[in-house]
């Protein structure tokens, strides 16, 4: 790995340090919530599985998105980002359970 410092001045550097640090613990913070996430939608998934219900739920994904669009709007961050986001994690997920349904349909 390469760092970039260039001419700054120790201060600066200080600065940036510190800012890094904020961001790495934010960074650890994100993937343990995630993690937590999967967790809970890997149970989601098997329920899903087992009582035939499907992978996707397009009304529960409208609904989140509204939702994350306006806590994004209140915090600051571009709710199309957080839209994006959410999306991404969802698609993950989507992805996830249809590998359970598979699993429980070859059991
Ligand atoms: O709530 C569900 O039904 C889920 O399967 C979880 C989840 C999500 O990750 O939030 C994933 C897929 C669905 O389309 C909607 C939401």
């Amino acid at each position: 790995m390469t760092t970039t410092t260039g001419g700054a001045d120790e201060a600066a550097l200080a600065e940036l340090h510190r800012l890094r640090d904020s961001i790495d613990n934010i960074d650890a913070a994100v993937v343990h919530m995630l993690a937590e996430r999967f967790k809970c939608t890997q149970q989601v998934g098997h329920l899903k599985a087992t009582h035939h219900l499907p992978p996707a739920d397009p009304g529960r994904e409208a609904e989140q998105i509204t939702r994350l669009r306006r806590l994004a709007e209140n915090a600051k961050l571009d709710p199309a980002f957080a839209e994006k986001l959410l999306n991404f994690i969802i698609a993950e997920v989507i992805r996830h359970h249809e590998t359970i349904a598979n699993e429980v349909l070859s059991d």
